[in-house]
């Protein structure tokens, strides 16, 4: 029935409703889950699944795993069995490392083994996905059609979108006008919308360049703090001016604005991040703390975008090999790395200097 939402649109679904606070179901071949992110649950609901019977566990990556000594049996994650008097804090304690210094966990956390955890898995991929902390409550339904028809919650069939997880998502272009900039007059904004109800991408191109000549190009990623608030942790802004600058200069170019805030984790995980550095702890570790990889980006986006736009090599403006890698391996050939130095600051020397050394990045 081509009016009911397909597996993508469940998805986007089941992601919005994750961002709020409502359960989801995943079923699968050994069952069904009910899903809540830790982050959004409210108190009323963990009361409710508690009613249930269970016990709920909340599943967390191996790396939040680390950080607070839980055994993650399931290799990249780990499921912590909800005690019995556990409430909301405790929740939000196990989801969130905000707090892990000034309040060390009441452990021992004890996990649960065997059994499948390929709903966990995929349950923990999805809240990373809608942007929220990679932790969720979960607990096994018996009857999961009728509880989920009674309750009106997204269903989605597990074994059907664990791959499209894997995915970048579909990207078509919207529209495309013309915009003079300060580095040249010759601008013009094209605007990419994923087919997965993710947020939109944005190319920037500079002149007419040929499509059949490496063209000047940056892969930009968004940072809120850095692009528009002069923020002096890292050196953002003043790169993504300097590209633009070097484009004007050259006469040709093309900057894509990738909406992947926070190195993919979202502007507020990456703001959860900076407290993290706050602490004393360098962005790598930031990141680990809070359950993630250094770097959730996918710049198949990317490589998507500059074919569809035509291109199919760059002269890439970049410090950071792992972009050259991954447009190589997407079909994009890197004709030339073009070294992007600018804005270091005292407040981003050690950032800078942690990429360079945990990241690979060139100095
Ligand atoms: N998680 C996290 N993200 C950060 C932090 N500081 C900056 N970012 C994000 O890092 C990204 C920086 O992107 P880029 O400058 O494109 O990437 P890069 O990997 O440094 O590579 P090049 O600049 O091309 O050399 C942006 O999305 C920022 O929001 C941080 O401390 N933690
Ligand atoms: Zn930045």
């Amino acid at each position: 029935m081509s009016l009911a939402p397909d597996l993508t649109e469940i998805l986007a679904r089941a992601r919005s409703d994750l961002r709020m606070g409502v359960p989801v179901v995943l079923t699968g071949p050994e069952g069904a889950l009910l899903v809540l992110a830790a982050e959004t649950l409210e108190a009323r609901r963990l009361a409710d699944i508690k009613a249930l019977g269970g016990p709920p566990v909340v599943v967390i990556s191996a790396r939040r795993a680390e950080t607070l000594k839980a055994r993650p049996y399931d290799g990249d994650l780990a499921r912590i069995i909800l005690p019995t008097d556990a409430d909301l804090q405790w929740v939000l304690g196990v989801a969130d490392p905000a707090d892990d210094l000034r309040t060390p966990m009441k452990g021992p956390l004890v996990s649960e083994r065997g059994g499948s955890a390929d709903l966990h898995r995929l349950a923990l991929k999805l809240a990373k996905s809608a942007r929220l902390l990679p932790a969720v409550l979960v607990l096994p339904l018996k009857n999961a059609p009728a509880f989920s028809q009674e309750r009106r919650l997204t269903v989605v069939d597990g074994v059907a979108a664990a791959p499209l997880l894997e995915l970048a998502s579909p990207l078509n272009p919207v529209v495309s006008a013309r915009l003079p900039l300060e580095v040249s007059e010759a601008g013009k904004l094209h605007i990419f919308r994923p087919e997965d109800g993710g947020e939109e991408h944005y190319a920037i191109e500079i002149g007419q360049p040929p499509r059949d000549a490496p063209v000047l190009a940056r892969l930009h990623s968004a940072c809120f703090t850095g692009d528009l608030m002069g923020s002096l942790k890292c050196d953002c802004g003043p790169q993504l001016r300097g590209a633009l600058a070097q484009m004007g200069e050259e006469g040709a170019g093309v900057l894509l604005y990738l909406n992947q805030e926070g190195r993919g984790i979202g502007l507020a995980n990456k703001m959860r991040a900076y407290s993290l550095q706050d602490q004393g702890f360098d962005t790598v570790e930031a990141n680990h703390r809070l359950g993630f990889e250094d770097d959730e980006r996918d710049f198949r986006i990317g490589a998507d975008i500059l074919k569809r736009m035509g291109f199919s090599a760059v002269r890439l403006l970049t410090n950071n090999p792992a972009k050259i890698a991954m447009m190589q391996q997407n079909g994009i050939e890197v004709a030339e790395r073009v070294p992007l130095k600018v804005g270091e600051t005292a407040h981003n020397r050690a950032y800078l200097a942690t990429k360079a050394k945990k990241s690979g990045h060139l100095l």
